[in-house]
């Protein structure tokens, strides 16, 4: 090849060579100002994933007529739940004469995303504070997108997420109809030592302490101290049960909601939940949930290492200072939680 073609074609490489760097120089510039421009969108580069759902088929599509293998024989385990609440449900409304129909006041503890089509029921002692922190992700359009970044305090301040009564009626049963509902539910005994835990032996608690434990003292205590009295900070077990199958308490006001039974916070007989996770499963139950709602590629439950959880072991060790009597009545309070989400008595439970 003559000298002077060779130099032309070493010309026209570096002349591209040139241009390819200016062009990548200019479309780093181009994305530097736009990420300045929009400083949320920088930090979660998940954002635009889990704000809008992709696609055409909704969670409740996934769930009923799953696409992936690995999802249709999770949604039989799922069934088999929801066949128990139905049973359930039925088999209750025969020897109940009693008859309801939901009012929006009902629908407080029912969490809405519009972006995914969920809806989820909380309830208090089953890592709702998670599960809130999960939703103020799932709505929050590229605001967060860990769900740890979120103070716990944060997630349970009720104007950071939207709940099913502050919509219109059509709203409500459009809602209800075409989104998927879930809740989580536990064992109904630990769910109660984890709120007693949590609420009476904390001494930070000091408004539960205050609004429950002087009431729980007074009525449960005899020669109460006038300090018991004052402060309410050291509820006994024992006195905690007292309260809860005493029929005044619940006369007077309904239970507080850390002990309220799950079918009077979620009403399940009324509201047919697609989906009922498990405590005892949380983070396979709540990946699944996620799956169905297109974002379980980004978004995952957050996993947990406290160590000081309430067990199976604690519980027991609680209710060994409690009568046969009083345990018979509690499992009177707490027995459609028990039969509808499938737990059985537990063992160490001696019924009168
Ligand atoms: N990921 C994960 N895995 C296992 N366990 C978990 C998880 N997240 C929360 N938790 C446990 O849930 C209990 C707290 O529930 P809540 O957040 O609903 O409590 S509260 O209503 O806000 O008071 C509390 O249970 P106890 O420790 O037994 O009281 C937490 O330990």
């Amino acid at each position: 090849m003559k000298p002077a073609l060779l130099e032309v074609m070493r010309m026209n490489r570096i002349c591209r060579m040139v241009l390819v760097t200016c062009l990548g120089s200019f479309a780093l510039v181009i994305f530097y100002f736009q990420s300045m421009l929009h400083p949320v969108i920088r930090r979660n580069p998940f954002g635009m994933d889990i704000c809008c759902r992709k696609g055409s088929r909704s969670p409740l599509q996934e769930l009923y007529n799953p696409t992936q293998l690995e999802l249709s024989s999770t949604a039989i385990l799922h069934q088999i739940r929801r066949d128990q609440v139905t049973d359930t449900c039925r088999a209750n409304s025969m020897s109940s004469r009693k008859r309801r129909v939901l009012t929006p006041n009902d629908l407080k503890h029912l969490v809405v995303d519009e972006d995914h089509e969920l809806i989820y029921c909380y309830v208090p002692k089953v890592a709702c504070t998670n599960w809130k922190r999960v939703m103020m992700v799932l709505t929050g359009r590229g605001k967060y997108s860990d769900p740890m970044e979120i103070p716990a305090n944060e997630a349970h301040v009720s104007s950071n997420l939207k709940t099913l009564n502050q919509y219109s009626i059509p709203e409500i049963n459009h809602r209800l109809k075409n989104y998927m509902k879930f809740l989580f539910v536990r064992e109904p005994f630990e769910r109660l030592v984890s709120a007693y835990r949590n609420k009476f032996t904390q001494k930070y608690n000091t408004s539960f302490h205050k609004r429950y434990g002087t009431k729980i003292i007074k009525r449960q205590r005899k020669n109460a101290t006038q300090e018991a009295l004052h402060k309410g900070d050291d509820v006994k077990f024992e006195e905690f049960v007292a309260y809860l199958i005493d029929p005044h308490t619940q006369r007077e006001e309904p239970f507080n909601e850390h002990w309220q039974t799950v079918y009077s916070l979620c009403h399940p007989c009324h509201i047919h939940y697609d989906l009922i996770g498990k405590y005892e499963t949380l983070e396979e139950d709540s990946n699944y949930i996620l799956q169905l709602a297109g974002v379980g590629n980004y978004l995952k439950f957050p996993t947990y290492a406290k160590s000081t959880r309430t067990t199976d072991e604690m519980t027991t060790e609680f209710f060994q200072n409690i009568s046969s009597e009083h345990q018979t009545q509690l499992y009177e309070v707490y027995k459609l939680d028990f039969l509808m989400f499938n737990y059985s008595m537990p063992s160490y439970v001696k019924l009168e």
